[in-house]
């Protein structure tokens, strides 16, 4: 109908099938494997301006985004694609990527630092002794979380704090476990440099002699399977990347959950093991809620060419690479750091050491009137010693580290098979009834954990209704897909795409079983993913040059062959904590449904909507949610921050306040050991700063003038609070130390990923045709397919323009579709007329061969009739295995569903 294009669409790739078998392709479903190097098509008459001295063409959109910058400012980019009747844009073809080095991994002893003369020989009694009294803290740590459930000072269900540990930092069992098990080594260290009073600097160094074996200190890493002959040849990635990189047995893989961050930097803990960062000068560094008011908040300042899809985007990339372990309890329950009624816990209960509240002024200007002092914070659970040696604390990821789409597909063997239907390789979804005139689409599947995680509806309160019934928190590969309604429409995209390339697989090869249908997809679907990422996303956030430098610029035609053994593909510390938080001075206080006329119909107060999902379930509300994102401008990276996240942060509903996401961004960064700014200055090859105003070269001078007022020493700056306040980088989006970070970042996920999509001659490899077709992807058209939208401009993450105009969702040549050809199996069990060579089998001895005629004699008992009458039938395939095969009737059977097409054995039998 009309009103319900989704269901033509449904048949979209049979449809371009059916045009390559029965048609002459049309200019939109160019031919499977297009030209290489990129060749202007006949019709493409349109002369192109040079860009920046460089010879450009007309291409569909996707193909120019990367000269995005520089198209819009030369006239004369935009032009005409096929025959006239799509929108294209003028670029250059990509320059050759360059491949610099990456950073290089700290070594535990620093260079130039002289270990203390008394250091030169430690017995291991020392150890020994260190690692009892650490036993006896891990004891009374034990105690004193006993004694806060006596107190029944627990997190209340509910409460902001509950929101951020219980539903945000959710952590898995095990993951719970290993952080727990882990701190028996922390304290054991600890308090090795306590007593012996070894020098911050020198801690690492010296610690690493020591085996925590040896010492006696219990330390439970997690055992992982050697990588077998099947695990290595496989073409599709485990669900937890183990032996993506062929780890050596007994080793840790690289990139699996619950692994340790890497580090670009080794850690500044003040004590050199797990004690936050202090000042140079040794006192307190300003409290995190200080540096963060001395920001500016709820001043909109719009990008001028981005859309909120940047943010949106970049949120849902951060939940496939990472999540933090946050501390538990032993029990495996929130940590309260705070009195319920904002205050810090007395003494007596605080010695348990996985709190480092955030102090809040008492001159607040927003929290005094609430009366707050304390804001809730767990530190991050310490990773187990995975080289089984004593040293500082590095923190743990729950997810794959590598861009696996584990937000989709789970990041454990348990989730992902809870997330299938194991039916035709699809994914669980919940099917919305269909109401009214709307066709309503799939969402995720709802969560089953019960009313215990039950804050997804607004109550009452809010909406002045009743919360529906139906309302639930949905499930994906992560479970933070709730807590914003544009994060249930960004995960809603991409589960609908499995569910239709796996319903068009299936039909294409009907021989494949669910898991093979499920596994080709999944493949396809991360290789879409990829070619989004590193094609759109990516030059929007560190711009050409730098993915030029670092070899991210993906490859027009052809294959990689970039994928290093060496490179480890696992995320950085500094990302984590620092870097990709860059998002958040993206974030809008707002999140809004705008119609197919663009017409705004209703924005959602944050607050209001954090792991709220109703707003998901009216009909047309993912598609409203999908055109508000391409619709509304996206914002600057800067030191702008919404209140909705730096007062509101998890709001309990009635309140007036919730937890300041930028002071919890600064504390990470001291709680995971992060050094200061300067030191990442340096690392990214600008000078170091002897001064404040020294940091004028890519700081605005009001921000320099506020950290000169509030840090005692240049040294001292935390890396998140400088990172997002430096001017952008040429051509990027952050400024130059985070654009230096993310881009190491995104080499490492590309160089160390043996499951790249590009790649040649790995295991999973695709074929030189499947690629260019992967290659047609962009993010426009998987929202175009996945929703009502109808229509949307071609570069999604890009303002609409002249350059950039909003076309039809059906115009491929504008926005090209992939067709999924590519994938069509020759299926050894429906017959395709012409020759076969057979081998014959006597009761599955191999006796020799033939070749077998399969030919169109119309309906199975002519077939049977022919084969009876001229050579008698004897021998077939059956299960996958040649065999004999006797019987005429299972001979018909097999025949039948060919619809006449019958094999014929000429003459030699047995
Ligand atoms: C409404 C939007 C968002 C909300 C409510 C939100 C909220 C949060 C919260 C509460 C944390 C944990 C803070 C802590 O205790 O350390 C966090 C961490 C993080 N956020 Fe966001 N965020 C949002 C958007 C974004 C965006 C747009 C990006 C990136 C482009 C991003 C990247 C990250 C990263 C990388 C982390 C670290 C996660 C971890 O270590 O597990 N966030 N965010
Ligand atoms: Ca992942």
């Amino acid at each position: 109908t009309q009103n319900c294009p989704y269901h033509q669409k449904a048949s979209r790739y049979e449809d371009s099938l059916s045009g390559h078998l029965h048609k002459l392709p049309t200019f939109a479903e160019q031919p499977v494997s297009s030209a290489r190097p990129y060749k202007p098509l006949e019709y493409d008459t349109q002369k192109c301006p040079d860009i920046g001295g460089l010879e450009s063409q007309c291409r569909p959109a996707k193909d120019c985004a990367i000269w995005y910058d520089d198209v819009r400012t030369t006239p004369g980019t935009t032009c005409l694609l096929a025959n006239g009747i799509g929108h294209g844009i003028c670029c250059p073809d990509l320059p050759i990527n360059r491949g610099e080095s990456l950073f290089e991994t700290p070594r535990p002893c620093k260079k130039g630092v002289e270990l203390d003369a008394r250091f030169k020989r430690i017995e291991l009694g020392w150890v020994n002794e260190a690692s009892r009294a650490g036993r006896l803290l891990m004891e009374s740590m034990i105690e004193s979380e006993r004694r806060l459930a006596e107190n029944e000072i627990t997190v209340r269900r509910n409460s902001s704090r509950y929101m951020h540990s219980t539903i945000f930092f959710q952590s898995k069992e095990n993951s719970v476990k290993i952080g727990n098990s882990s701190l028996y080594a922390v304290f054991a260290a600890q308090q090795f440099v306590k007593r012996y009073r070894v020098k911050a600097d020198q801690a690492a160094c010296i610690l690493n002699r020591f085996h925590v074996k040896d010492a006696g200190i219990y330390n439970e890493c997690p055992v992982y399977p050697e990588c077998n002959q099947e695990m290595v040849t496989s073409p599709y990635r485990t669900i937890t990347g183990v032996c993506n990189n062929v780890h050596p047995p007994g080793s840790v893989p690289w990139g699996v959950p619950n692994t340790r961050y890497q580090r670009a930097l080794a850690p500044e803990y003040a004590d050199g093991v797990w004690e936050p960062r202090r000042a140079q000068n040794g006192g307190q560094l300003p409290p995190p809620r200080v540096l963060s008011l001395s920001l500016i908040r709820d001043v909109y300042v719009p990008s001028e060419s981005d859309t909120t899809w940047v943010m949106q985007f970049g949120q849902f990339v951060d939940h496939d690479m990472l999540e933090t372990v946050e501390s538990k309890l032993v029990d495996g329950s929130a940590v309260p750091c705070c009195t319920d009624g904002g205050d810090f816990l007395s003494e007596e209960n605080l010695s348990h050491g996985k709190c480092i509240p955030v102090v809040i002024p008492e001159d607040d200007p927003f929290y005094s009137n609430f009366g707050q002092r304390c804001m809730e914070f767990a530190r991050s659970a310490p990773a187990c010693r995975s080289n089984g040696r004593l040293g500082y604390v590095d923190q743990m990821n729950q997810n794959t580290h590598f861009l696996d789409l584990s937000a989709v597909y789970g990041s454990d063997e348990e989730l992902a098979r809870d997330l299938r239907t194991f039916k035709d390789g699809t994914l669980n979804v919940t099917r919305v009834k269909r109401k009214g005139k709307h066709c309503i689409m799939d969402l995720p599947p709802p969560d089953d954990v019960g009313p215990e995680i039950s804050t997804c509806a607004l109550s009452k309160a809010v909406t002045g209704i009743d919360p529906p019934p139906e309302v639930r928190c949905f499930k994906a590969g992560d479970n933070r897909i709730n807590v914003t309604p544009y994060m249930v429409a960004s995960q809603t995209v991409i589960s609908r795409q499995h569910n239709q390339v796996a319903e068009q697989l299936a039909a294409m090869n009907a021989h494949w079983d669910d898991e093979r249908v499920y596994q080709e997809t999944r493949r396809i679907l991360i290789a879409q993913w990829h070619h989004i990422i590193y094609n759109e996303y990516v030059p929007v956030l560190v711009g050409r040059e730098k993915m030029e430098q670092l070899g991210l610029l993906p490859l027009q035609y052809g294959f990689s062959t970039d994928y290093d053994a060496r490179v480890n593909p696992s995320i950085l510390n500094e990302f984590a904590a620092a870097a990709f938080r860059y998002g958040h001075s993206l974030v809008p206080g707002k999140q809004s449904l705008i119609n197919r006329e663009r017409v705004n119909e209703k924005d959602l107060l944050l607050r209001q909507h954090f792991f709220k999902t109703q707003e998901a379930y009216p009909p047309g509300n993912i598609d409203k949610l999908l055109i508000a994102m391409a619709t509304i401008p996206g914002q600057t990276v800067d030191n702008v921050f919404t209140e909705e996240v730096t007062n509101h942060l998890f709001e309990e509903e009635g309140k007036g306040f919730g937890m300041d996401l930028v002071s919890l961004n600064i504390q990470r960064g001291r709680d995971q050991g992060l050094p200061g700014y300067n030191e990442y200055r340096v690392l990214c090859g600008l000078p170091r700063a002897k001064h404040f105003s020294d940091l004028l070269d890519v700081l605005p001078p009001k921000v320099v003038e506020k950290f000169e007022l509030l840090y005692d020493s240049v040294d001292d700056i935390d890396l998140y609070i400088a990172g997002v306040s430096e001017r952008p980088a040429p051509g990027a989006l952050v400024g130059p130390t985070f654009q230096c970070i993310i881009a190491d970042q995104f080499a490492r996920l590309k160089r160390g990923d043996r499951y790249f999509y590009d790649l040649a001659g790995q295991a999973g490899s695709f074929t030189e045709d499947q690629l260019n077709e992967i290659r047609k992807t962009s993010y426009a058209r998987l929202v175009c397919d996945n929703s009502h939208v109808l229509s949307t401009q071609p570069l999604i993450f890009k303002s609409v323009s002249d350059t950039n105009p909003i076309v039809d969702c059906n115009c491929l040549a504008s926005i090209p579709r992939m067709s999924l050809l590519p994938w069509k199996e020759a299926d050894p069990t429906s017959w395709n007329i012409g020759e076969y060579e057979v081998k014959w089998f006597s009761d599955c001895d191999y006796v020799g061969f033939d070749i077998v005629y399969i030919e169109n004699l119309g309906p199975a008992e002519n077939c049977a009739r022919k084969c009876i009458d001229t050579v008698g039938c004897n021998a077939f395939w059956a299960n996958g295995n040649w065999c004999t095969l006797k019987a005429i009737p299972k001979w018909l059977q097999r025949t039948r569903h060919n619809g006449g097409l019958c094999g014929l054995l000429p003459g030699k039998f047995f």
